[in-house]
């Protein structure tokens, strides 16, 4: 899915200028990391992409439309072709993981198919399918609240790889997973998503995992974009300058630290 952002902006409720002038293009089947200091707008953009927050200034065009223009089936028909891994993933706590993967396809089902998917699994083997993939399938049957915080991300994602959306937004999905696990994670998302041609745009707070899987990274700051480059070239001093208020650079399963040398780092 094709999106473009020109001069966008965001005032949340209470007053706070989240985005603040946001000029991007994605082509259809780009993968894009956005990287940044907590608090520099990550979630913020990506609640933008996702049409659930509505720009206050600007243009946004998802799919060769504007989403706020767009009749309710319209938006709702937008919304289901996109797949959002949310920070907290906001899975009922009581829900069995095989009707937490299942709801991928909620917006995609009839309802009477969703209703009945939420008492008797109607495609209980699709779902283990996707949680294999991540190494989950023995969880099928297990009840979300007895999952660690990382196993919860890896349902999560394991509802948007079977809901085979056409624009796959992340929001720290790996911040819960221990260094290996995430870059297996990560590298499954990457690899997801260039198979089916997909947009993936994700956030993440690990530095090195963005630079090694993304092909393109945007650095997002006080609410802007302070610099939009393939992997390959962004530099060290553009990434001391993202993080300057945190005091050193995040990287995967370490504390914040200095980088020197870059090289090891980048998407191959
Ligand atoms: N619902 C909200 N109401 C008011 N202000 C908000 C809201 N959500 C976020 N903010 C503020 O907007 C700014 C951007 O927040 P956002 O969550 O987008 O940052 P982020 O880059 O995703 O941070 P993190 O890496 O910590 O998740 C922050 O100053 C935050 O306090």
């Amino acid at each position: 899915m094709k999106l473009s952002l020109e001069g966008v902006g965001l005032v949340h409720a209470n007053g706070h200028p989240a985005l603040q002038w946001i000029d991007l293009q994605v082509e259809a089947g780009e993968r894009v990391a956005l990287i940044g200091a907590s608090g520099a707008g990550k979630t913020t953009l990506l609640r933008v992409l996702a049409a659930s927050l509505r720009p206050s200034g600007g243009r946004l065009r998802m799919a060769g439309g504007d989403p706020w223009a767009a009749s309710p089936a319209a938006l709702r028909q937008l919304r289901a072709r996109i797949g959002h891994v949310h920070q907290a993933p906001p899975i009922p706590p009581r829900q069995r993981v095989v009707t937490a993967v299942q709801a991928g396809r909620l917006g995609q089902w009839p309802l009477w198919k969703s209703l009945a998917s939420l008492v008797l699994p109607a495609d209980a083997e699709g779902a283990r399918r996707e949680l294999a993939r991540l190494d989950l399938a023995d969880k099928l049957f297990e009840r979300c609240d007895r999952l660690s915080g990382g196993q919860l991300q890896r349902v999560a994602l394991a509802r948007v790889l079977y809901q085979q959306p056409d624009l796959l937004l992340a929001d720290e999905p790996v911040s819960a997973m221990d260094p290996a696990l995430s870059e297996l994670t990560v590298a499954l998302l990457n690899e997801e998503a260039a198979r089916r041609g997909v947009t993936l745009v994700a956030s993440l707070h690990a530095v090195d995992l963005a630079l090694r899987h993304f092909p393109r990274v945007v650095g997002v700051k006080d609410g802007g974009v302070l610099f939009d480059l393939p992997a390959s070239q962004v530099t060290e001093a553009q990434l001391r300058e993202l993080y300057a208020a945190e005091g050193g650079l995040p990287i995967a399963g370490a504390p914040a630290s200095a980088i020197v040398d870059l090289s090891p780092l980048r998407c191959s």
